[in-house]
């Protein structure tokens, strides 16, 4: 199969976008014996964004670009390597690909990075290869290469149950404005979910707690979202990284309708009235000093897809 070309991609080539995620709710239960924790979460996908680009190849490599790029291992623990495998195998493909990341998404921040890039080599090596997996196939996949990585295949805002993996789709209207503060310094989503055990014995409540969300949503009322998110594992977050309390606080002060450390941290998502404010949210995280970098963005936003090469 040849794919057509298409701007700067070389022949049998695709190009993918993933986007971030933030929890707009993050409901933690107590840990199964299987290690992990049953969650029940809603999902918004923010136009935070990942871009792999796959090329045929006879090996199985990756390279990444972008910022805080270095820290993404090339090895094959790579997620996105690895999905390219998982689609290999499942369709008995005979041949390599060379993934290039191009990371927009914090790396360790608590916004799926790795999982956006894992959701967006499902897609492209299924184009490249014309594996033609069904949209089922490619969820069981994902959900084998880690809890967050169906959402990142599916976007928009679903809410999620079992480790964050079985997605219902959610109705939202309009569009939602964020500012988020990154950090340079990660956390592991694994320390994270062990310091949460430490602080709450014994299962919490998951049930139906998300009634107002799922309105305000259902509304596109921005005031009623900023008072409804929450996020169980936010004392974690803090009790590993106490300096997440100074973004917390300036967003507030800058007017914010609800902030949140998102999922595992240590990006501080901060829910805005405008794409105004939030921008002036972003001034303030920086020209207070508690961020290392900065991004503004809008949600809803659609899931992985081809945007060149198909
Ligand atoms: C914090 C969230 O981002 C919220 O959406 C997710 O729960 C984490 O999703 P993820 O990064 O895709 O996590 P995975 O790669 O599946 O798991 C990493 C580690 O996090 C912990 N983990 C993850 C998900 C979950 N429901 N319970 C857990 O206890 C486990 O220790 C696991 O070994
Ligand atoms: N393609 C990838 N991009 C980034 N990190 C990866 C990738 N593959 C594996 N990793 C490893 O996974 C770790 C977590 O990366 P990631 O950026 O997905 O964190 P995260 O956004 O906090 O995840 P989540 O929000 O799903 O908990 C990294 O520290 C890195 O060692």
């Amino acid at each position: 199969m040849t794919l057509t070309p298409v701007d700067d991609l070389p022949e049998r080539a695709v190009r993918v976008r993933a986007p971030g995620k933030v929890n707009l709710s993050l409901r933690v239960g107590g840990r199964q014996a299987d290690g992990y924790h049953p969650v029940s979460t809603v999902f918004q996908a923010v136009s935070v964004y990942e871009e792999v680009v796959a090329t045929a190849a006879e090996d199985y490599t990756v390279t990444a670009s972008g910022p805080q790029s270095e820290l993404v291992p090339t090895d094959g623990s790579n997620l996105a390597l690895r999905a390219a495998r998982a689609v290999a195998e499942r369709a008995g493909v005979d041949e390599g690909v060379h993934l290039h990341l191009v990371k927009g998404v914090p790396v360790a921040g608590g916004m799926a990075g790795g999982s956006a890039d894992a959701a967006a080599a499902l897609v492209a090596c299924d184009a490249l290869w014309s594996t033609g997996l069904s949209r089922d196939e490619l969820l069981e996949l994902a959900a084998d290469l880690g809890s967050d990585v169906p959402f990142s295949l599916v976007g928009h805002t679903a809410v999620g149950q079992g480790r964050g993996h079985l997605l219902t789709p959610a109705l939202s209207r309009g569009e939602f404005h964020w500012a988020f503060a990154v950090q340079d310094r990660g956390l592991s989503t694994a320390a994270v979910y062990a310091a949460f055990d430490e602080l709450h014995a014994g299962a919490q409540d998951l049930e139906d707690r998300d009634v107002p969300l799922m309105q305000a949503l259902l509304a596109g009322d921005a005031t009623a979202l900023g008072a409804a998110l929450h996020n169980d594992l936010e004392a974690a977050a803090l009790e590993l990284d106490p300096g997440l309390a100074e973004p917390l606080a300036i967003a507030t002060d800058a007017g914010a309708l609800g902030v949140v450390v998102s999922g595992s941290g240590p990006t501080v998502a901060a829910l805005a009235r405008s794409r105004q404010h939030a921008l002036a949210i972003a001034a303030a995280f920086t020209a207070s000093g508690v961020a290392d970098r900065v991004l503004t963005a809008t949600g809803p936003v659609a899931g992985a897809r081809v945007v060149a090469g198909e």
